[in-house]
């Protein structure tokens, strides 16, 4: 099949390799010069484990290519993705700038190419309920008809960032909403052999499948959230956690997965679409209180580890500390630091005059790059780090801010050495409480025990 993907960006990029890798046609098309630049010449421009073998592939067999021009890949198109950033607005809700822009340009092109034929056009992006609707009166705002020269699709994506390459090929639901039986019969088509280990594909009206997306990432992010109040709350009355998660987890109505406990949710997308469901009901006349707590308690959640530190380190002036960071993208495998934790912490450490060290596999670029966007406030400052060691290294304290596999097994007697003092908060629960304290570490985590590093002297071998 031809396919045109509208945006380049984690999943844009993702979907039309993955969708190259099954051997369909596509053309990427984004607005951003030099990104299309990097892609053209053969470099991926995201950190997704996977997809570079895949994007080689595709564009050394020539079913991958780039531009900038909407035009040449709309021409072949069979079928059209619209992957573009819905930011939330200043309210809350999702902008929509970008998809009813491309949704505008795509209804001139076609009606200046009546030769183009039939299109299908898919909403890829989150959009709230009735966008669909939207993107239809855009086009047909050209002359065009609905059902006749095109038609509009809801395919919400729900793949995570670091495993998105695996999430795309093998999703375990595929949601398609519309009315148009044709469009319905090439959606189901094009994404047969994704599913052929027998996972549904779902084919429902336009609204409902928006709602499906919305409704998806805001039970996760108040699933998270849950635990972290249930953390909260074992961190009070001296319970653990990751015992309470292994009691309830095993309960198969409850589900083992998204009840870790940590320094809140963060990235791109359970902030802002729990914010735009949340504006969504407010603007049909309804209070939906509990994404509202949602927020609330998640906001908190990121700094909950900051007065633990100040305490710890004797008072809110952290003038002359050395604050050792481990990670700072908003979750593993990812270089994508948006709504990051761990970004908030920092910035609370840095306004309270700390130095700050921080170290992470691949994110350090993109921190550099938001901070240049937002700049840090405060006499303290930040400074990035070679590696994990480095980071700690001289640090009165050491943070845990993200959960890369290589942080859960460092070696711990040179961590502890190498710091100033043997202080370590962990935001994502990777260590075990007893056996940091046995190695001489005074160890604080997220909803478990906390110990005061006493069984080891200083210095000596565990
Ligand atoms: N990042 C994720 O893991 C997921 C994101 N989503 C949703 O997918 C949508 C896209 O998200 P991301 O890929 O993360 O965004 P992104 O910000 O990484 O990428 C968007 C791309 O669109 C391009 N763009 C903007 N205006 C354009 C235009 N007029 N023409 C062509 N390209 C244009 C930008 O230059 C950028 O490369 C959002 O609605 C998001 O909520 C859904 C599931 C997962
Ligand atoms: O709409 C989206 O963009 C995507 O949002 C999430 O994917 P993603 O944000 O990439 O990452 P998740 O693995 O869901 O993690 C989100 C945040 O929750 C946190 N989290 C996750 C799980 C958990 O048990 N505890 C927890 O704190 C992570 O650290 C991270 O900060 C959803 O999982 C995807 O299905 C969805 O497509």
């Amino acid at each position: 099949m031809n396919i045109a993907v509208v945006g380049t960006g984690y999943v844009g990029l993702v979907g039309g390799t993955c969708f190259a890798e099954m051997g369909n046609q596509v053309i990427c098309v984004d607005i951003d010069e030099s990104k299309v630049a990097k892609l053209q010449s053969g470099t991926v421009t995201i950190y997704e484990p996977g997809l570079e073998v895949y994007f080689d592939r595709g564009i050394r067999e020539n079913r991958l290519s780039f531009t900038t021009d909407l035009a040449e890949a709309l021409e072949p198109a069979d079928v059209v993705f619209l992957a573009l950033p819905t930011p939330p607005a200043e309210d809350g809700s999702a902008d929509l700038q970008y998809v009813l822009g491309v949704a505008d340009d795509i209804g001139k092109l076609l009606a200046a190419n009546p030769d183009w034929g039939y299109k299908v056009l898919v909403d890829k992006s989150t959009v709230p309920v009735g966008t669909a609707r939207r993107v239809i009166e855009a086009v047909e705002a050209h002359g065009l008809k609905a059902g006749e020269h095109f038609d509009v699709v809801s395919n919400p994506e729900f793949l995570r960032e670091g495993v998105a390459v695996e999430d795309f090929m093998k999703p375990e639901r595929v949601v398609i909403g519309t009315d148009s039986e044709r469009a319905g019969e090439i959606m189901t088509r094009l994404y047969e052999p994704f599913v052929r280990s027998g996972n549904p594909i779902i084919v429902m009206d336009e609204e409902s499948a928006e709602m499906t997306k919305y409704a998806a990432n805001s039970l996760l992010a108040t699933k998270i959230t849950f635990m972290n109040e249930i953390a909260n709350l074992c961190d009070l009355v001296g319970a653990d956690v990751d015992k309470v998660r292994r009691g309830i987890g095993t309960d198969s109505r409850i589900g083992s997965k998204f009840l870790y406990a940590g320094i809140g949710f963060g990235g791109s997308c359970f902030p802002k679409d729990v914010q735009a469901l949340h504006r969504t009901a407010r603007e049909e006349g309804y209070e939906f209180r509990m994404l509202q707590a949602v927020l609330d308690v998640n906001d908190d959640q990121k700094t909950v580890l900051v007065p633990r530190i100040t305490a710890a380190l004797g008072g809110e002036d952290l003038t002359g500390k050395t604050i050792g960071i481990w990670g700072l993208a908003f979750k593993p495998h990812t270089d994508d630091v948006r709504e990051a934790p761990a970004h908030v912490v920092i910035r609370e450490l840095v306004a309270r005059g700390a130095s700050v060290q921080a170290f992470d596999p691949e994110a350090v670029e993109t921190t550099q790059a938001a901070f240049e966007h937002t700049p840090l406030e405060g006499p303290g400052s930040l400074t990035y780090s070679e590696s994990a060691y480095a980071a700690a290294s001289g640090a009165d304290a050491l943070v845990v801010a993200t959960e890369w596999p290589e942080f859960r097994r460092p070696d711990l007697d040179r961590v502890r050495e190498s710091m100033k003092q043997p202080l370590v908060f962990d935001g994502r629960n990777v260590f075990d409480s007893k056996r940091m304290a046995e190695l001489g570490f005074t160890y604080s985590s997220i909803g478990r025990p906390s110990y005061e590093a006493a069984t080891v002297e200083r210095g000596a071998t565990a």
